[in-house]
């Protein structure tokens, strides 16, 4: 039977009106609204380098990163001045056009602010809750932290971290801290087999990173060994497939340029969220059979996962699928940068084997005989000024990213609501202005009579947990697991740098030592 004409028409019509709406959608998405940030920001005085449609700034940013790495390759000696080195478009730019400017994305403009004093009037003139995250990497990283903390704003985001804080108290980090022994001995043990079967080098990257890695399996989720490797090594390859098409964020429709990628992250994310889901679901199926024969949930609260199963008054606030989300969030969050502070502090000591001697002295003093455990290991003092330092010279989070939710005012210039912001908290910590000559020299003394801020000229420009509202939720776990990990390594083995190791920092979502960290071992009678 034929339709109606009317009929037909009026889908057509339809059909037609819906297509322009939708071209219209993305050009207002693509050009329009990302070019009025963009002269709002101009006509407040702030500029950048020339971007180009569609890449932005990507091609430049490119080619400047491909100049470093051949030029790295034939470095043999170490430097810590690293900022060109690692981020050469952003520091070329700076020459240019100073320490705030803005570059594109794509068609996203970005504000980056290297500037300690603009940012703090920034960040005083906004609640910890209107700032949001950029649009473009919720949607970029959504296979890594699907709409965990890392990624929320707004109301949800305050419900999730009143839900998570309680967790991180003192008396759960207690607990924690004999699992960290365990797992860093078992390492410990593994390097001692190394060396007794005849090889004294052992490349420490790996072996670090795999041990936070389980501790935060078990000490946040319970997890067992293999099931903890398991989302490990998902995780690791997603971040690596990530990073390969993380160089045309932005760009409109980068996800059919890097198809494959895309699909393959997709692919681990959904496998990491199917691990985590049957995880919840046996603690959940446990907990009731434990609320079955009278034990109660708050006796059953035993690690990160236990306590975001039940709040205090034992409700569940967060549904199954943010469960997952926040899994996955805390498993990157938590094993990458305390790993990445444990591994440079090693090469850094390796350096200046006077900061390992000084460091041995005080855990004599401090521990003695004792077992180390997660109460004695916080009067190691210079061992937090040794973390702080390395954390400034080489800090796991280099930048921070967020996205305005309403127009800030900043002495003379007006911030418009939507404006993406990359605070590069690598250039602030390398600037000879806030830090002095000896900006690029390891000094952990520096912190000795300033223990927070070092001696940095202004309070915003050291910001290794970053600031305000969302500071680091796990920043008493990572100073924990540090102290715990690096005491049981100075206590068992003297070390240096191999002849093989070539200073190589990368910027991969963190800071790495792109080429790892070979070390020679000699263990300590
Ligand atoms: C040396 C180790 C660590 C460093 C340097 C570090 C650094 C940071 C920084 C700079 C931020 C702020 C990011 C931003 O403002 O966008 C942050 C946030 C966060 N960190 Fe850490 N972190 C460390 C360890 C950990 C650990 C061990 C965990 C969990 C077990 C963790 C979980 C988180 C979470 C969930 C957030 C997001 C908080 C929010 O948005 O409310 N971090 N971290």
């Amino acid at each position: 039977m034929a339709l109606p004409t009317w009929f037909v028409r009026t889908v057509e019509l339809a059909l037609a009106i819906s297509f322009v709406l939708v071209v219209l959608k993305i050009v207002y998405s693509l050009w329009i609204w990302p070019n009025m940030v963009y002269k709002k920001l101009r006509r407040n005085g702030l500029i950048g380098p020339s971007p180009s449609f569609p890449l932005g700034n990507i091609k430049h940013m490119v080619a400047a990163k491909n100049k470093r790495a051949s030029a790295l390759s034939s470095c043999t000696t170490v430097s810590h001045d690293i900022y060109s080195k690692v981020v050469p478009h952003f520091a070329e730019w700076q020459e240019s056009h100073g320490k705030v400017f803005i570059y594109w994305l794509g068609t996203e403009p970005f504000l980056r602010i290297a500037d300690p004093e603009f940012l703090k009037q920034m960040a005083s003139a906004v609640l910890g809750n209107s700032w949001g995250k950029p649009d473009v990497f919720r949607i970029d990283r959504k296979a890594m932290f699907g709409n965990g903390i890392v990624m929320l704003e707004g109301d949800d985001w305050l419900r999730h971290r009143n839900v998570i804080t309680p967790a991180f108290s003192p008396a759960n980090l207690k607990a924690m801290g004999s699992l960290m022994v365990a797992s860093t001995n078992e390492m410990l043990d593994r390097w001692t087999s190394i060396i007794n079967s005849g090889s004294q080098e052992i490349e420490v990257e790996s072996e670090i990173i795999a041990t936070t890695g389980e501790i935060i399996a078990k000490t946040s989720f319970g997890m067992d060994y293999n099931n903890g490797k398991k989302v490990f090594h998902k995780l690791r390859t997603m971040q690596q497939v990530l990073f390969a098409s993380n160089r045309y964020v932005g760009v409109p429709f980068n996800n059919f340029f890097c198809y494959k990628e895309y699909c393959e992250a997709k692919r681990l994310g959904d496998e990491i969220d199917a691990l985590f889901l049957t995880i919840i679901k046996n603690k959940i199926k446990s907990r009731e059979a434990g609320a079955r024969v009278g034990i109660t949930n708050a006796r059953q609260e035993k690690n990160l996962l236990d306590l975001m199963l039940a709040d205090k008054d034992c409700r569940r606030t967060l549904t199954t699928v943010e469960l997952v989300d926040e899994c996955k969030t805390f498993f990157f969050a938590g094993f990458e940068t305390t790993a990445l502070a444990l591994i440079w502090t090693l090469m850094l000591l390796a350096m200046y084997p006077e900061w390992t001697n000084q460091l041995r002295e005080e855990i004599k003093q401090v521990i003695g005989d004792q077992v180390v455990d997660a109460t004695n290991i916080f009067g190691l003092k210079k061992m937090g000024w040794v973390m702080s330092e390395a954390l400034r010279l080489y800090p796991s989070a280099v930048n921070a990213q967020r996205q305005v939710r309403e127009d800030i005012r900043v002495g003379e210039v007006v911030i418009p609501k939507g404006t993406n912001i990359w605070i590069d908290m690598l250039s602030m910590n390398h600037d000879r202005g806030l830090w002095g000559d000896t900006v690029n020299e390891f000094r952990p003394e520096r912190f000795e009579a300033d223990s927070v801020h070092g001696g940095c000229l202004s309070k915003m420009g050291y910001v290794p947990f970053g600031i305000g509202g969302r500071m680091c939720i796990g920043r008493n776990l990572a100073i924990m697991e540090y102290k715990i990990v690096l005491t049981l390594i100075l206590t068992r083995f003297s070390f240096s740098l191999s002849p093989y190791y070539q200073h190589s920092p990368v910027h991969m979502l963190s800071l790495r030592p792109c080429k790892g960290l070979p070390l020679v071992f000699q263990p300590i009678n």
